[in-house]
């Protein structure tokens, strides 16, 4: 069921949406050349939803997911997230609603080398104010889901793209955002740790966390309550794939969970 209709900004305001953009455009500026990256991205993303954002190469989903995380400013038009419109807030405020309320993993996962993981994984509650014993028993639960127990007195720089990729993930949810952005986090993994971060995906859903992720994977995006297609810079579908709020359905099956 396309619904690319009842994503009206307007309402979505009144309704207290996750997500809000208005006329999205980005335009990248690189060697002389403008490269029209988003096109035009009017999207609703309500509290609780699981998205996936799919799309071939190049059609701007890395860079949806960056303006949505502030990381990079609009062009033009206007992105709000849990009501904070993100042009008008600073750089510093801007990190703030980052660290509280959204957890973000990128293709670059930005880990620290002269921490182990486990403290990779713990400094996003600890800089939040989580109390050391609560901060390092999530840190336990979220390596261990994702099989990394064996790993927590490493450096990450000795792990390898795939084991790195799922410490980030677990940075980004140490906090319990809100709000969890990723970029690919399967994109580097078999299918055996591909399942163990979408059952991890699938409590941090069924918990009430909205998710947005960027994927190739069709087994990812079975996962998640809608999928939207990129091209060119532009929503071109935008579609239910399950009834919202039942993430216990099909995916087991699936899976093979
Ligand atoms: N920092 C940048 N400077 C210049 N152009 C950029 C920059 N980042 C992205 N682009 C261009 O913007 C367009 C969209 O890129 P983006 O990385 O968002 O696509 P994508 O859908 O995530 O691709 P992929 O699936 O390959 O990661 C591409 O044409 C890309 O070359």
């Amino acid at each position: 069921m396309s619904r690319t209709q009842t994503s009206d900004p307007a309402t979505a305001e009144a309704s207290g949406a996750m997500i809000r953009t208005k006329d999205l455009v980005k335009v990248h500026h690189a060697d002389g050349l403008d490269v029209r990256a988003i096109r035009g991205i009017d999207l609703v993303v309500q509290p609780g939803e699981f998205v996936a954002v799919m799309g071939p190469s190049g059609s701007g989903k890395s860079t949806v997911l960056h303006l949505l995380a502030g990381l990079v400013p609009a062009t033009s038009g206007e992105i709000w997230v849990r009501g904070n419109r993100l042009s008008e807030m600073s750089e510093a405020e801007r990190a703030v609603l980052r660290r509280r309320h959204i957890g973000v993993v990128f293709q670059f996962f930005n880990l620290i080398s002269n921490m182990t993981v486990a403290d990779n994984v713990e400094l996003p509650s600890l800089l939040a104010g989580t109390n050391p014993k609560q901060a390092r028993e999530r840190r336990k639960y979220l390596l261990d889901e994702l099989g990394l127990s064996d790993r927590a007195d490493m450096s990450p720089a000795r792990l390898s793209g795939g084991q790195q990729q799922r410490v980030a993930l677990a940075r980004a949810l140490a906090n319990e955002p809100s709000l969890l952005l990723a970029d690919e986090p399967t994109g580097n993994l078999d299918s055996t740790n591909t399942r163990g971060v979408v059952r991890l995906l699938e409590q941090v859903h069924d918990q009430g966390q909205t998710i947005l992720l960027v994927t190739h994977d069709a087994r990812v995006a079975s996962a998640a309550d809608r999928v939207i297609s990129l091209f060119d810079g532009m929503i071109i579908d935008d579609a239910d794939v399950r009834p919202a709020y039942d993430s216990k359905n099909t995916i087991g099956s699936i899976l093979d969970l």
